[in-house]
């Protein structure tokens, strides 16, 4: 399918489904284009600084007021916030690709599982690291979220999300990030389809400042892109599944939410394809921070810590002279989650399979496996491209607390420690 979006990062964009349903020159008007019903979505606090300031102006047939009473809806493996209760080891942790369940038919929203979170929805602060397992596609279904943005990362087959604000496909190697509170289903054009998701419950995703760097590089604003406005021409009710904290809720609705017909605002759904993030790294000498390899931020209270950087490890050269090339043993105040959406990840080319994940929180000691140090001790440093490969990071200041679904269900690698385990003393005075 081929769709039109709108590029550049929180652009003020404009668009309409119908030419003239804009109104022009003020928001709210006594009445709109068409009669369409003016209705505002923010993301940030209406006082929020102009430079983070966030929101929306829709022009639709029916005010999202316009619902049936909700139920409560159960769905008990897509947890919020950080368990205290885990007795948590603090140990490097792992997972085999998460697999698809046999003879049962989920969409994105029921197969959503989280694998691991902290911090708490209603404090506005942390991240939920998830993955879905969608084998069917919503239909007049729609789901809504309370508690926080969400930024998708697919790894097998593609979505056809279809929002308020219009539709995107997002493809493995792309990412979406869905703002809070806004509504939208997700069809699974490829049939079993797998990602990972982050589910944010703090301040939006917004570009990393760039500092020495300049002007361009990492993700560049015009890359992102936002959908059209685009409306469903019918009138059949759906379902609304509703996320709110940490709760979920059912209610049907008098007709179908995607009735927008036309919006402008700064605040919006956007996918990004991470080819054409410029990736910077060393030309001398060192492996640098994985930093440079930032693609949004979600800032805390305070600077430079993030409550989550979305990190990715796209192809690049690595031309560094007398170094090892790979991450370095480390262990850091942050938290790291990771994901594998293709290839393979240099640190761990066993073991770490596309769809797992690994979880290093904070000064847990993690690095390169037995056989990559072995590997990149000895290589010849010529010129080398790390080609085919695309994994990424949630990195937050918070630790994560696995789920019990994560330590119970999932198949948790009980190995993953053996794979430093043979890294002997090779200390020689001669
Ligand atoms: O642990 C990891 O694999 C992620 C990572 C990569 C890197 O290049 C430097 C530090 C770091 O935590
Ligand atoms: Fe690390």
């Amino acid at each position: 399918m081929s769709l039109t979006y709108l590029s550049g990062f929180g652009n003020e964009y404009a668009t309409e489904a119908v030419p003239g349903a804009l109104p022009q020159g003020r928001n709210s008007p006594q009445r709109a284009p068409f009669d369409l019903y003016p209705e505002l979505i923010s993301g940030t606090a209406f006082t929020a600084p102009r430079h983070e300031n966030r929101r929306t102006w829709m022009y639709r047939r029916r005010p999202s007021v316009v619902a049936g009473r909700y139920e409560s809806y159960t769905h008990p493996l897509w947890t919020t916030g950080g368990d205290r209760e885990t007795a948590l080891a603090p140990e490097p942790m792992r997972w085999h690709p998460i697999p698809f369940e046999p003879n049962s038919e989920t969409d994105f929203v029921d197969g959503m599982r989280t694998l691991a979170a902290n911090g708490d929805a209603d404090a506005q602060c942390g991240v939920g690291s998830l993955v879905y397992l969608a084998t069917k596609s919503m239909d007049k279904r729609a789901f809504v979220n309370a508690d926080g943005e969400l930024l998708v990362v697919p790894q097998q087959g593609r979505l056809l999300i279809t929002t308020e604000l219009g539709v995107l496909e997002v493809a493995p190697g792309e990412i979406a990030v869905l703002p809070r509170g806004l509504v939208f289903k997700v069809a699974v054009p490829d049939g079993p389809s797998r990602g990972y998701v982050c589910e944010n419950y703090g301040a939006q995703f917004r570009l990393p400042d760039l500092g020495p760097i300049g002007s361009n590089g990492l993700a560049n604003a015009r890359d992102f892109l936002a959908p059209v406005a685009a409306y469903e021409d019918h009138s059949a009710p759906y379902e609304l599944v509703k996320k709110f904290g940490g709760r979920f809720w059912r209610a049907p609705t008098k007709g179908t939410p995607f009735n927008v017909v036309a919006w402008h605002g700064n605040l919006s759904p956007m996918k990004y394809d991470t080819t054409h993030f410029m990736t910077i790294g060393s030309i001398s000498f060192d492996h640098p921070d994985p930093s440079i390899l930032t693609v949004l931020t979600s800032p805390s209270d305070t600077p430079g810590t993030a409550n989550c950087d979305f990190v990715i490890f796209p192809p690049r050269w690595l031309v560094m002279e007398d170094t090892f090339r790979p991450p370095w043993y480390h262990r850091n105040l942050m938290s790291e989650f990771m994901g594998l959406v293709y290839g393979e990840y240099d640190a761990k080319p066993g073991g770490f399979k596309p769809g797992g994940a690994s979880l290093h929180n904070a000064m847990v000691p993690h690095g390169p496996d037995e056989e990559a140090f072995d590997k990149a001790s000895h290589a010849d440093l010529k010129p080398q491209k790390l080609d085919n490969t695309l994994a990424f990071m949630f990195e937050s200041r918070y630790r994560f607390i696995p789920t019990s679904f994560a330590l119970n269900k999932a198949p948790l690698d009980h190995d993953y420690a053996n794979c430093w385990a043979g890294l002997k003393d090779q200390f020689k005075v001669s």
